[in-house]
């Protein structure tokens, strides 16, 4: 850990103003940091896939998803062994009118035991409609850049952050958790290039208001593993443990992967990912989904990190809602898997029909 920190410190020497706060410290964090155990590479024995598919990777469409997709969609992720999925946005309907049936899924969508289903809420309306859906866990979204907090939550991100402190004070009192995203946080699509300081003020204000966790976000997937050491280098430093981060990482140049690798290295042990790699920026030309689940699960099992997530399951999941959008699986890791499902269920068929009939009744 100490190792970690001076990393962390010599990151950021170059970095000005990193860990100098000009938002708002307010109360301490909860809850018990994660520890840390890590394989002799230096990289977790085990990883954490926060699954915001049904959320991040929905919100954007253009076209309707009716709510029996959405909720046979959680349903079919509930069986596949994620600790959390990110089920819907209680946000205004006119801002993203894709996820207005946010009660209903909610509602409808099977609960399964040892699974938390969060949900976004920008303000106490959202989070009103969260409690009386019966949420147990929420998550409120910061921006590192001015910009886009405009642009997404109509907002500064100071007020932005004054607006959360509310939030995060009323869900803790009903003993409900509260996760933050900062997004924007290595690069934006209006205003362009950001500050790892100024990433790393908005995640450390988000850590010491209370959130249990804090997510670091390449929203249009911009980053680079060297810009993601940059920021991640910054927001240790400026007070948040490694324990208590996680990335969220586009795809949109294919750096995904290697950026989830690099903040690995820096001890994060919690990776945010959209089966079959849904979801883009609405603000965003060209900007790509989330990475995608598959791809994560198919690098962290190359080397040997356990993610306790059931392979045949997920695919289950990523085949099921490519088709609903009626588009390509957007993870590379789930074509080819596919295709080897496919290729033996094809060869099991022909091997059954080859059979003596005898044999095929038995
Ligand atoms: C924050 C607001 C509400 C401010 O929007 P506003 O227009 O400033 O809000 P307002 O308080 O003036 O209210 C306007 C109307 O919305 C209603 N309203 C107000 N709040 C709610 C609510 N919670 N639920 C339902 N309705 C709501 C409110 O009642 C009112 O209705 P009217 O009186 O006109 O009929 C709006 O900008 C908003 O909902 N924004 C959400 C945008 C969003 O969800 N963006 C995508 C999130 S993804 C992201 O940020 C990045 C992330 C997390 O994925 C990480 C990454 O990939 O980088």
């Amino acid at each position: 850990m100490r190792n970690l920190q001076r990393f962390a410190s010599a990151l950021c020497g170059s970095v000005p103003g990193a860990g100098g706060s000009a938002l708002p410290r307010l109360a301490a964090p909860v809850g018990v940091a994660r520890s840390l155990s890590t394989l002799p590479n230096g990289l977790p024995s085990s990883v954490t896939i926060y699954e915001v598919g049904p959320r991040d990777g929905l919100q954007n469409e253009k076209k309707v998803i009716p709510a029996d997709v959405k909720v046979a969609f959680i349903d079919l992720l509930s069986g596949a062994g994620f600790k959390a999925i990110e089920a819907t946005s209680f946000v205004s309907p006119k801002w993203v009118p894709q996820l207005g049936d946010a009660a209903e899924v909610v509602a409808r969508m099977r609960k399964a035991p040892g699974v938390e289903y969060p949900v976004l809420t920008p303000n106490m309306k959202g989070l009103a409609g969260a409690l009386a859906a019966g949420c147990r866990e929420v998550a409120v979204f910061a921006a590192a850049s001015e910009a886009f907090s405009r642009k997404n939550i109509n907002c500064s991100v100071r007020d932005s952050l004054k607006r959360f402190e509310e939030v995060v004070v009323a869900a803790r009192k009903e003993g409900v958790k509260v996760r933050g995203y900062v997004s924007c946080a290595v690069g934006c699509p209006i205003q362009g290039a950001v500050e790892p300081a100024a990433a790393a003020d908005v995640g450390a204000a988000l850590h010491h208001m209370g959130c249990y966790e804090v997510s670091m976000a390449d929203t249009i997937g911009v980053g680079t593993p060297a810009s993601m050491e940059r920021m991640l280098g910054a927001t240790l430093a400026a007070g948040v443990p490694a324990a208590r981060l996680a990335v969220h990482c586009h795809d949109t140049y294919g750096m995904a992967v290697a950026n989830i690798i690099a903040a690995m290295r820096m001890g994060v042990a919690v990776v945010d990912a959209s089966v079959a790699g849904l979801g883009g920026c609405p603000y965003a030309r060209g900007a790509t989904g989330n990475v995608a689940t598959e791809d994560v699960m198919y690098m962290l099992d190359g080397y040997g990190i356990s993610h306790g997530l059931d392979w045949g399951r997920v695919l289950d999941a990523s085949e099921y809602i490519s088709a609903a959008l009626g588009r390509p699986n957007g993870s590379r890791a789930a074509k080819a898997l596919l295709a080897r499902r496919a290729d033996a269920a094809e060869a099991a068929a022909e091997a059954k029909a080859k059979e003596p009939k005898a044999a095929q009744a038995a």
